[in-house]
């Protein structure tokens, strides 16, 4: 599926002031940046913009920010470490303003080539969330072009990545994608819209009703469709099975009973797992020590809780990738934060580690959990987004990418 969409390739930022929405949301710990993948997946872009001799006005959110503008959700980190990778000065506009007057200085005082970051844009709370008139317009009047490459926040219609568009049109200005949202979308869009077959999708994660929508689009587009991890409960027991003490959303029954039909009808293959380990209650903390067996999917005991697939299952669905051609995997299939219970969750990822097949990862835990385990390298793709890229496999459209100009 190709992007139809104006990319940093179609401008040329030479002298001009360019605001790129990159998401920088990465993990801190004690103010230290414990997983870089997000910034060395923006470097693409923003060298780009430096060669050209763009003034490159970079702005992103960090963290949820519920109370309000603070130290810890603070980007300084970030522009230290992104000056570390730039091999150049970034200079960082620590004003919990964000836009106003100390980042109109920095930008003015910027040469050729230079690098500027704004504050986490979150700090303007909802002006930001949604999608604010005036911050929209504050951060088009610090440029003149704009660039979204903020893969993983395209999913959200806030100020910084769709308000901001309107009013650097209404000045004249283009919006363009950067490398890394095109990437993202070559890949998730090929393996959905035009798979090399046979294509598999493997689902997991905590709650059915998060990935409804996930759910019913793969089952259109994939031949077989793998689930496991918490929601693998619900469908069991629309199966009529005991499921004891296992996440279960009641509410979702009835329509994980229309998903199995519609994969019949489909002639699509649904697989859910045919074993299960099983303890007597989730592990507190996660990591705890933690007594486990394991029993067929149907014979759970009414007091026991299903944490992760068991071994039948993990082979079963190892040999299912490996007859695939393309697999996209979202969500771990147990409680994989817990050593014990991480080893369906370890299967899948080594049979994605030694498939020739494109292998795409859908973000979030999945893509921490392939890191953990050293196979990031093997896999086709990581994406940098969680929920961003869910969305996409739903099939609904990004904001951040609708609203960059058309070709
Ligand atoms: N059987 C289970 N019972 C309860 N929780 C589970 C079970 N299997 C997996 N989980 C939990 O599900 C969580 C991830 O679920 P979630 O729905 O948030 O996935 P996700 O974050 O959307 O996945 P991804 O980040 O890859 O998109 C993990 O913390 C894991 O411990
Ligand atoms: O981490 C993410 O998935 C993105 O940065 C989006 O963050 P958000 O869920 O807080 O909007």
């Amino acid at each position: 599926m190709g992007l139809n969409k104006k990319s940093v390739d179609d401008i040329n930022a030479k002298g001009k002031r360019v605001l790129v929405r990159c998401d920088f949301n990465v993990p801190l710990k004690n103010g230290e940046i414990t997983d870089e993948t997000r910034i060395v997946a923006a470097l693409p872009t923003i060298q780009k913009l430096i060669n050209d001799g763009g003034k490159v006005i970079l702005c992103s959110h960090l963290g949820k920010v519920k109370n309000g503008p603070n130290e810890g959700e603070s980007l300084a980190p970030v522009a230290k470490r992104l000056s570390e990778k730039l091999g150049k000065e970034v200079v960082f506009v620590s004003d919990y303003n964000v836009t106003g007057e100390a980042a109109t200085k920095a930008v003015e005082a910027m040469k050729d080539g230079d690098v500027v970051l704004l504050q986490n844009t979150r700090f303007r709370g909802k002006e930001e969330t949604k999608n604010g008139e005036e911050f929209s317009k504050e951060l088009a009047d610090l440029a003149d072009l704009y660039v979204c490459d903020a893969f993983g926040s395209s999913h959200r219609a806030h100020a910084s990545v769709a308000g901001v568009t309107k009013f650097i049109t209404a000045k004249g200005g283009e919006n363009v994608v950067g490398y890394l949202m095109q990437k993202e979308i070559n890949f998730l869009g090929n393996a959905v819209e035009n798979p090399v077959r046979p294509f598999v999708a493997i689902l997991g994660g905590a709650k059915v009703a998060d990935k409804l929508n996930v759910i019913s689009n793969l089952l259109e587009k994939c031949d077989t469709l793998i689930i496991g991890g918490g929601m693998a409960y619900t469908f069991l027991k629309a199966k009529g099975y005991e499921v004891g003490t296992s996440l279960v959303d009641d509410e979702k029954i009835d329509y994980c009973k229309e998903m199995m039909e519609k994969a019949e009808k489909l002639g699509k293959k649904l697989l859910l797992p045919v074993d299960t380990t099983i303890a007597k209650e989730f592990p507190n903390p996660i990591d705890a020590e933690i007594e486990v067996s394991v029993v067929d999917s149907n014979a759970i005991p009414a007091d026991m809780m299903g944490l992760d697939i068991g071994p039948k299952t993990a082979e079963l669905y190892a040999d299912a990738v490996k007859s695939a051609k393309t697999v996209v995997w979202n969500g771990p299939m147990g409680v994989f934060e817990n050593p014990t219970l991480a080893k369906g969750t370890i299967a899948v990822a080594k049979s994605l580690a030694e498939t020739d097949a494109t292998t795409i990862i859908g973000g979030g835990d999945s893509a921490a959990a392939v890191n953990q385990l050293g196979f990031g390298d093997k896999m086709s793709h990581i994406s940098t987004g969680g929920g961003a890229s869910l969305e996409f496999l739903e099939g609904k459209e990004l904001p951040g990418v609708a609203a960059a100009d058309d070709k």
